[in-house]
C-alpha cells in the first residue's frame, strides 16, 4: 500500500514521515511531499478563510498533483483535496486530515467515490482552550494594553475602565459550543470558581457543572461570552447585532473560533459605543488584519493574529494522533474517527 503525505508550513514533511513511519513495518510505502507556499499569510488567505468543502477556489498545482497520483492513502493538513486531486489519484482509498476540521477536503465527492476519510478531532483543543483563558484575563485585566503602553514608555495605571475591572471569581461565563475546545475551556475555568453556563443544541450531555441555558439567556446572564462553535451555514453570523444587544454592558466577548460566527460590524459598533465592556479576538473577517482596520483603533479590544491553535504539541503531534486513528484501516477495521465510510 502506498501512503503519500503532504507537508506544509505548519506541519513540515518530516513530522508526517515520523508520525507514519511505523506503517512501514506493516508493508506500507510511506512518502511525504511538500506543498509549496510562500508564507503563512498565503496559507491563511487561501485556506483558513475558505470554509467550503473542497476549497475548489484554490487550484492545487499540477506539479503537486502529479506527485500524489499513486497514493492509496493521502495525508493532508491544509492542502485542499479537491475533486481534481481525488480524480487524479485513481487508487485512492483513504484520506487522513491532520485537523479537527476538514473543510479543505471535498468529503461529499470522496464519499461518492467510496473513499474513507479520517480526521483528528481536538488535535489542538488544548492549545485553543489555554489561549482562550489567556484572552479572557488579557482583556479584562488590561494586560495587553499595559504591555503596549510600557513598550512605548508610558506607565499607565489609570485605565478608563479601571473602576470596572472584574475578578473572575463568582462571575458567569457563557460558553457557546461545547465541543472539543468548549469543554476544555470549561474544565480550565473551574479553577477560577466561576459559574458556567452553556449553549450547544447538538451536545446531549454537558459537563455536570455547566448549566444548560438558551442562547438568549446565555447572552443576558454571562459576564464573559466565549464562542467555540464551528463555522457552518447555521452558525454563520450567530453573534449579530441582536445578540450583542442582549449582553450586559459590563460583559466581555471572546472569539478564538472563527470570524464568520460573528457579524464583525455589529461587534465593532457594540465595542465602539461601549455597549459591551470589551472583546478579545484571535480571528478576523479579513486575515491578515491590517493596521488600518477599525478594530485596531479600539481601546477595549485585545487582538492576536490567529494564534490560538499554534503550539508545538498541537501541530507536531497531529501526525502521531492521526496515524493511530487510521491504523485500523490498514486491516479493514474502520474506527469511530472516520467521518466517511466506504459504502
Ligand atoms: N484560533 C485558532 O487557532 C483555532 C484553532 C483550532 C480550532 N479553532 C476553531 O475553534 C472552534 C471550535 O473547535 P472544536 O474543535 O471545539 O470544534 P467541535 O466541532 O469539537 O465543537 C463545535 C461545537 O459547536 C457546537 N455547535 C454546532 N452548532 C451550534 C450552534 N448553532 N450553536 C452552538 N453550538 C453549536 C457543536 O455541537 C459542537 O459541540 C472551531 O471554530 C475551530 O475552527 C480555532
Ligand atoms: O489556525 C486554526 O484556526 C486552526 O489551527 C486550523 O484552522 C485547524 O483547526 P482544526 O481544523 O484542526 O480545528
Amino acid at each position: 500500500m502506498k501512503l503519500i503525505g503532504i507537508g506544509d508550513l505548519l506541519i513540515p514533511s518530516r513530522y508526517i514521515e515520523e508520525g507514519f513511519s511505523r506503517y512501514r513495518a506493516k508493508g506500507v510505502d510511506v512518502e511525504v511531499v511538500d506543498w509549496p507556499l510562500k508564507d503563512y499569510e498565503e496559507l491563511q488567505s487561501i485556506n483558513l478563510q475558505v470554509e467550503t468543502q473542497g476549497s475548489e477556489v484554490y487550484a492545487v498545482p499540477d506539479a503537486l498533483i502529479a506527485k500524489l497520483r499513486d497514493a492509496e492513502i493521502l495525508i493532508t493538513q491544509f492542502c485542499p483535496i479537491t475533486k481534481k486531486v481525488i480524480d487524479a489519484c485513481t487508487k485512492l482509498r483513504f484520506i487522513g486530515v491532520l485537523r479537527g476540521g476538514y473543510e479543505n477536503v471535498n468529503v461529499p465527492y470522496a464519499m461518492q467515490k467510496g473513499i474513507t476519510v479520517y480526521h483528528t478531532p481536538g488535535r489542538n483543543a488544548t492549545a485553543v482552550a489555554d489561549f482562550t483563558v489567556g484572552m479572557i484575563l488579557g482583556e479584562c485585566r488590561n494586560i495587553a494594553r499595559a504591555h503596549a503602553n510600557l513598550k512605548e514608555g508610558r506607565w499607565v495605571r489609570d485605565y478608563a475602565n479601571a473602576a470596572s475591572v472584574p475578578d473572575l471569581e463568582d462571575k458567569t461565563v457563557g460558553i457557546i459550543g461545547l465541543g472539543q475546545v468548549g469543554q476544555k475551556v470549561a474544565k480550565r475555568l473551574r479553577g477560577f470558581d466561576v459559574r458556567l453556563i452553556g449553549y450547544d443544541p447538538y451536545v446531549d450531555v454537558l459537563p455536570n457543572d455547566v448549566t444548560r441555558v438558551s442562547f438568549d439567556d446565555l447572552l443576558v446572564q454571562a459576564d464573559f461570552v466565549t464562542i467555540h462553535g464551528r463555522l457552518t451555514e447555521e452558525t454563520k453570523g450567530l453573534m449579530n447585532a441582536r445578540a450583542f444587544s442582549l449582553m450586559k454592558p459590563t460583559a466581555y466577548f471572546i472569539n478564538t473560533a472563527r470570524a464568520g460566527l460573528v457579524d464583525e460590524a455589529a461587534l465593532y459598533a457594540a465595542l465602539k459605543e461601549k455597549r459591551i465592556q470589551g472583546a478579545a479576538l484571535d480571528v478576523f473577517e479579513h486575515e491578515p488584519l491590517t493596521g488600518d482596520d477599525p478594530l485596531v483603533g479600539l481601546d477595549n479590544v485585545t487582538i492576536t493574529p490567529h494564534l490560538a491553535g499554534g503550539t508545538v504539541d498541537a501541530f507536531l503531534h497531529s501526525p502521531v494522533l492521526l496515524s493511530r486513528e487510521m491504523e485500523g484501516s490498514l486491516s479493514g477495521d474502520l474506527t469511530s474517527r472516520c467521518i466517511v465510510r466506504q459504502k
